[in-house]
Protein backbone atom coordinates (compact mmCIF):
# COMPACT_ATOMS: atom_id res chain seq x y z
CA UNK A 1 0.00 0.00 0.00
CA UNK A 2 1.43 3.25 -1.23
CA UNK A 3 1.07 6.47 1.64
CA UNK A 4 0.84 9.16 -0.07
CA UNK A 5 2.55 12.94 1.33
CA UNK A 6 2.94 16.38 0.90
CA UNK A 7 6.66 18.14 0.50
CA UNK A 8 6.36 21.41 1.73
CA UNK A 9 8.46 24.31 3.19
CA UNK A 10 8.45 27.88 4.95
CA UNK A 11 11.47 29.67 3.82
CA UNK A 12 13.22 26.37 2.83
CA UNK A 13 13.32 24.68 6.10
CA UNK A 14 11.30 21.15 4.74
CA UNK A 15 8.76 19.26 5.28
CA UNK A 16 7.13 15.49 4.58
CA UNK A 17 3.33 16.05 5.70
CA UNK A 18 2.04 12.52 6.12
CA UNK A 19 -2.18 12.48 6.83
CA UNK A 20 -2.71 9.80 9.42
CA UNK A 21 -6.29 11.27 10.01
CA UNK A 22 -8.68 8.46 8.71
CA UNK A 23 -6.24 5.57 9.11
CA UNK A 24 -2.52 4.99 10.63
CA UNK A 25 0.54 3.87 8.28
CA UNK A 26 3.17 2.42 11.00
CA UNK A 27 5.48 5.64 10.96
CA UNK A 28 8.15 4.23 13.62
CA UNK A 29 11.16 6.98 14.44
CA UNK A 30 13.74 4.33 12.59
CA UNK A 31 10.88 4.96 9.06
CA UNK A 32 10.50 8.56 9.52
CA UNK A 33 14.43 8.61 9.81
CA UNK A 34 15.09 6.84 6.73
CA UNK A 35 12.45 8.41 5.26
CA UNK A 36 14.19 12.17 6.25
CA UNK A 37 17.22 10.76 4.70
CA UNK A 38 18.03 13.03 1.86
CA UNK A 39 20.20 10.50 -0.28
CA UNK A 40 18.11 7.52 0.47
CA UNK A 41 14.82 8.47 1.31
CA UNK A 42 12.32 11.65 0.50
CA UNK A 43 14.32 14.21 2.53
CA UNK A 44 13.08 16.58 5.08
CA UNK A 45 14.42 18.58 7.90
CA UNK A 46 11.02 17.57 10.16
CA UNK A 47 8.90 15.12 9.29
CA UNK A 48 4.37 16.06 9.84
CA UNK A 49 1.95 13.84 10.52
CA UNK A 50 -1.82 15.02 10.97
CA UNK A 51 -3.73 13.09 13.50
CA UNK A 52 -7.72 13.62 14.07
CA UNK A 53 -7.68 16.77 17.13
CA UNK A 54 -9.05 15.10 20.39
CA UNK A 55 -9.11 18.85 22.00
CA UNK A 56 -12.50 21.11 21.53
CA UNK A 57 -11.66 23.37 19.06
CA UNK A 58 -8.90 22.02 17.58
CA UNK A 59 -9.17 21.12 13.70
CA UNK A 60 -6.12 18.67 13.24
CA UNK A 61 -4.19 17.05 15.98
CA UNK A 62 -0.41 17.72 14.27
CA UNK A 63 3.43 15.73 15.66
CA UNK A 64 6.37 16.96 14.35
CA UNK A 65 9.71 15.06 14.29
CA UNK A 66 13.14 15.48 13.35
CA UNK A 67 15.25 14.06 10.76
CA UNK A 68 16.82 11.74 13.17
CA UNK A 69 13.17 10.49 14.10
CA UNK A 70 13.33 12.10 17.95
CA UNK A 71 9.92 14.40 18.39
CA UNK A 72 9.67 18.11 18.93
CA UNK A 73 6.69 19.97 20.50
CA UNK A 74 6.71 22.65 18.32
CA UNK A 75 7.56 23.75 14.84
CA UNK A 76 6.63 27.09 13.08
CA UNK A 77 7.42 26.52 9.84
CA UNK A 78 5.43 22.98 9.23
CA UNK A 79 2.23 25.27 11.29
CA UNK A 80 2.29 27.45 8.69
CA UNK A 81 2.66 24.92 5.87
CA UNK A 82 -0.35 22.39 7.58
CA UNK A 83 -2.67 25.65 8.06
CA UNK A 84 -1.63 26.35 4.32
CA UNK A 85 -2.38 22.55 3.62
CA UNK A 86 -6.16 22.88 5.44
CA UNK A 87 -6.82 25.82 3.90
CA UNK A 88 -6.16 24.64 0.58
CA UNK A 89 -8.01 21.27 1.58
CA UNK A 90 -11.21 22.83 2.56
CA UNK A 91 -11.31 26.73 2.51
CA UNK A 92 -10.81 27.11 6.16
CA UNK A 93 -8.85 30.79 6.40
CA UNK A 94 -8.67 29.79 10.27
CA UNK A 95 -7.70 26.98 11.89
CA UNK A 96 -6.50 25.93 15.45
CA UNK A 97 -3.27 23.47 15.42
CA UNK A 98 -3.95 21.10 18.53
CA UNK A 99 0.16 20.51 19.11
CA UNK A 100 1.72 19.24 22.37
CA UNK A 101 2.54 22.89 22.83
CA UNK A 102 -1.04 23.44 23.04
CA UNK A 103 -3.53 24.95 20.42
CA UNK A 104 -2.04 27.18 18.01
CA UNK A 105 -4.60 29.47 15.96
CA UNK A 106 -3.71 30.13 12.66
CA UNK A 107 -5.01 31.79 9.65
CA UNK A 108 -4.23 32.71 6.03
CA UNK A 109 -4.11 36.37 5.07
CA UNK A 110 -5.54 38.09 1.81
CA UNK A 111 -1.89 37.75 0.42
CA UNK A 112 -1.31 34.06 1.08
CA UNK A 113 0.98 34.69 3.80
CA UNK A 114 -0.03 32.46 7.07
CA UNK A 115 0.23 33.74 10.40
CA UNK A 116 0.55 31.45 13.49
CA UNK A 117 0.23 32.23 17.41
CA UNK A 118 2.62 30.37 18.33
CA UNK A 119 1.43 31.26 22.10
CA UNK A 120 3.09 32.68 25.14
CA UNK A 121 6.98 31.74 25.86
CA UNK A 122 7.73 29.55 29.01
CA UNK A 123 11.05 31.60 30.30
CA UNK A 124 11.65 29.83 33.30
CA UNK A 125 14.84 27.23 33.79
CA UNK A 126 12.13 24.25 34.22
CA UNK A 127 10.25 24.95 31.41
CA UNK A 128 13.26 25.29 29.07
CA UNK A 129 14.36 22.87 30.09
CA UNK A 130 17.47 23.60 31.95
CA UNK A 131 19.53 21.28 33.84
CA UNK A 132 19.86 23.35 36.68
CA UNK A 133 18.43 26.93 38.28
CA UNK A 134 19.86 29.46 36.21
CA UNK A 135 18.84 32.77 34.85
CA UNK A 136 17.37 32.08 31.25
CA UNK A 137 18.67 35.52 30.37
CA UNK A 138 22.34 34.73 30.93
CA UNK A 139 22.67 31.41 30.49
CA UNK A 140 26.42 30.16 32.22
CA UNK A 141 27.86 29.00 28.92
CA UNK A 142 30.36 30.91 26.89
CA UNK A 143 29.29 33.56 24.39
CA UNK A 144 26.48 34.91 27.25
CA UNK A 145 23.45 32.86 25.09
CA UNK A 146 19.82 33.41 26.39
CA UNK A 147 17.22 30.60 26.66
CA UNK A 148 13.54 30.37 25.69
CA UNK A 149 10.68 27.71 25.08
CA UNK A 150 8.40 28.32 22.43
CA UNK A 151 7.23 24.63 23.43
CA UNK A 152 10.40 23.30 22.28
CA UNK A 153 14.13 24.69 23.92
CA UNK A 154 16.33 27.04 22.20
CA UNK A 155 19.23 28.63 23.32
CA UNK A 156 20.00 32.62 21.42
CA UNK A 157 23.69 33.84 20.88
CA UNK A 158 23.92 37.61 19.95
CA UNK A 159 26.85 38.12 17.61
CA UNK A 160 28.74 41.25 16.56
CA UNK A 161 28.47 39.87 12.99
CA UNK A 162 26.99 36.31 12.34
CA UNK A 163 29.79 35.60 10.00
CA UNK A 164 31.69 35.62 13.24
CA UNK A 165 30.94 31.54 14.20
CA UNK A 166 30.08 28.33 11.52
CA UNK A 167 27.31 27.00 13.15
CA UNK A 168 28.12 23.92 11.77
CA UNK A 169 30.90 23.68 14.37
CA UNK A 170 29.56 25.40 17.60
CA UNK A 171 26.25 24.01 16.73
CA UNK A 172 26.50 20.56 17.55
CA UNK A 173 28.33 20.54 20.75
CA UNK A 174 26.63 23.35 22.40
CA UNK A 175 23.01 21.29 21.19
CA UNK A 176 24.37 18.28 23.40
CA UNK A 177 25.38 21.00 25.84
CA UNK A 178 24.64 19.22 30.11
CA UNK A 179 22.84 22.12 30.47
CA UNK A 180 19.93 21.43 28.20
CA UNK A 181 18.87 17.64 29.13
CA UNK A 182 16.66 17.60 26.31
CA UNK A 183 18.53 19.50 24.14
CA UNK A 184 18.17 22.48 22.11
CA UNK A 185 17.80 24.21 19.18
CA UNK A 186 20.78 26.71 18.95
CA UNK A 187 20.16 30.43 17.13
CA UNK A 188 23.04 32.59 16.22
CA UNK A 189 21.51 36.03 15.74
CA UNK A 190 23.25 39.53 14.77
CA UNK A 191 21.24 42.79 15.48
CA UNK A 192 20.63 45.04 12.33
CA UNK A 193 18.44 48.30 13.78
CA UNK A 194 15.51 47.72 16.39
CA UNK A 195 13.09 46.11 14.07
CA UNK A 196 15.32 43.62 11.93
CA UNK A 197 18.07 40.82 13.08
CA UNK A 198 20.04 38.45 11.06
CA UNK A 199 19.50 35.20 12.33
CA UNK A 200 20.88 30.78 11.59
CA UNK A 201 19.70 28.14 13.85
CA UNK A 202 21.28 24.73 14.23
CA UNK A 203 17.82 22.66 14.95
CA UNK A 204 18.52 19.94 17.22
CA UNK A 205 18.01 16.42 15.35
CA UNK A 206 18.15 18.18 12.23
CA UNK A 207 21.39 20.54 12.04
CA UNK A 208 21.82 23.81 9.95
CA UNK A 209 18.54 24.45 8.38
CA UNK A 210 17.66 27.93 5.93
CA UNK A 211 14.90 28.59 8.42
CA UNK A 212 13.52 28.33 12.07
CA UNK A 213 9.95 29.58 12.83
CA UNK A 214 10.23 28.51 16.56
CA UNK A 215 13.94 29.76 16.47
CA UNK A 216 12.75 33.45 15.02
CA UNK A 217 10.38 33.78 17.88
CA UNK A 218 12.62 32.68 20.40
CA UNK A 219 15.11 35.28 19.28
CA UNK A 220 12.99 38.23 18.94
CA UNK A 221 11.68 37.13 23.00
CA UNK A 222 15.45 36.63 24.26
CA UNK A 223 16.46 40.40 22.34
CA UNK A 224 13.46 41.89 23.75
CA UNK A 225 14.35 40.95 26.74
CA UNK A 226 17.49 42.27 26.68
CA UNK A 227 16.32 45.87 25.23
CA UNK A 228 18.16 44.73 21.59
CA UNK A 229 14.65 45.25 19.29
CA UNK A 230 10.72 46.66 19.84
CA UNK A 231 8.47 43.49 19.69
CA UNK A 232 7.78 44.06 16.01
CA UNK A 233 11.01 42.38 14.70
CA UNK A 234 11.83 41.22 10.70
CA UNK A 235 14.34 38.24 11.11
CA UNK A 236 15.90 37.11 8.09
CA UNK A 237 17.60 33.45 7.78
CA UNK A 238 19.43 31.88 5.14
CA UNK A 239 15.86 30.96 3.59
CA UNK A 240 14.27 34.29 3.97
CA UNK A 241 12.23 36.96 6.61
CA UNK A 242 9.58 36.15 9.18
CA UNK A 243 7.40 38.94 11.14
CA UNK A 244 8.01 38.55 14.33
CA UNK A 245 5.61 40.11 17.07
CA UNK A 246 5.80 39.59 21.05
CA UNK A 247 2.27 41.32 21.76
CA UNK A 248 2.30 42.76 24.88
CA UNK A 249 -1.26 42.58 25.59
CA UNK A 250 -1.28 38.69 26.19
CA UNK A 251 2.55 37.58 25.65
CA UNK A 252 1.62 35.41 22.59
CA UNK A 253 4.25 35.64 19.98
CA UNK A 254 2.86 35.71 16.23
CA UNK A 255 4.42 34.41 13.41
CA UNK A 256 3.83 35.63 9.93
CA UNK A 257 5.47 34.25 6.54
CA UNK A 258 5.11 31.96 3.13
CA UNK A 259 4.46 28.36 3.27
CA UNK A 260 4.58 26.44 0.10
CA UNK A 261 4.25 23.28 -1.64
CA UNK A 262 6.76 21.47 -3.41
CA UNK A 263 5.41 18.76 -4.58
CA UNK A 264 2.83 15.73 -3.32
CA UNK A 265 4.21 11.58 -4.18
CA UNK A 266 3.67 8.60 -2.79
CA UNK A 267 5.96 6.22 -1.16
CA UNK A 268 6.37 1.83 -0.11
CA UNK A 269 6.78 1.69 3.81
CA UNK A 270 7.69 -1.36 3.06
CA UNK A 271 11.13 -0.06 1.59
CA UNK A 272 11.72 1.37 4.55
CA UNK A 273 12.72 -0.28 8.32
CA UNK A 274 9.97 -0.57 10.76
N1 LIG B 1 12.05 24.03 12.07
C1 LIG B 1 11.15 24.20 13.19
C2 LIG B 1 11.73 23.88 14.52
C3 LIG B 1 12.03 22.44 14.72
C4 LIG B 1 12.55 22.27 16.10
C5 LIG B 1 13.15 20.95 16.32
N2 LIG B 1 14.43 20.83 15.66
C6 LIG B 1 13.25 20.62 17.79
O1 LIG B 1 13.81 19.56 18.10
O2 LIG B 1 12.78 21.37 18.66
C7 LIG B 1 10.52 25.57 13.21
O3 LIG B 1 10.32 26.14 12.15
O4 LIG B 1 10.15 26.05 14.28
Amino acid sequence: MMIPFSKMHGLGNDFVVVDERVERHGLTPARIAALADRHRGIGCDQFVVLRPACRDGADVFVRFFNADGSESGACGNASRCVADLLWRGDGRRESVLQTRAGLLPAWVGETGLVTVDMGAPALEWRDVPLAEPVDTLHLPLAGDPAAASMGNPHATFFLADILDLDPVVAGPLLEHDPLFPERANIGFAQILSREAMRLRVWERGSGLTLACGSGACAAVVNAVRRGLVERTCRVEMDGGALSITWREADGHVLMTGPATTSFVGTFDPEAYPS
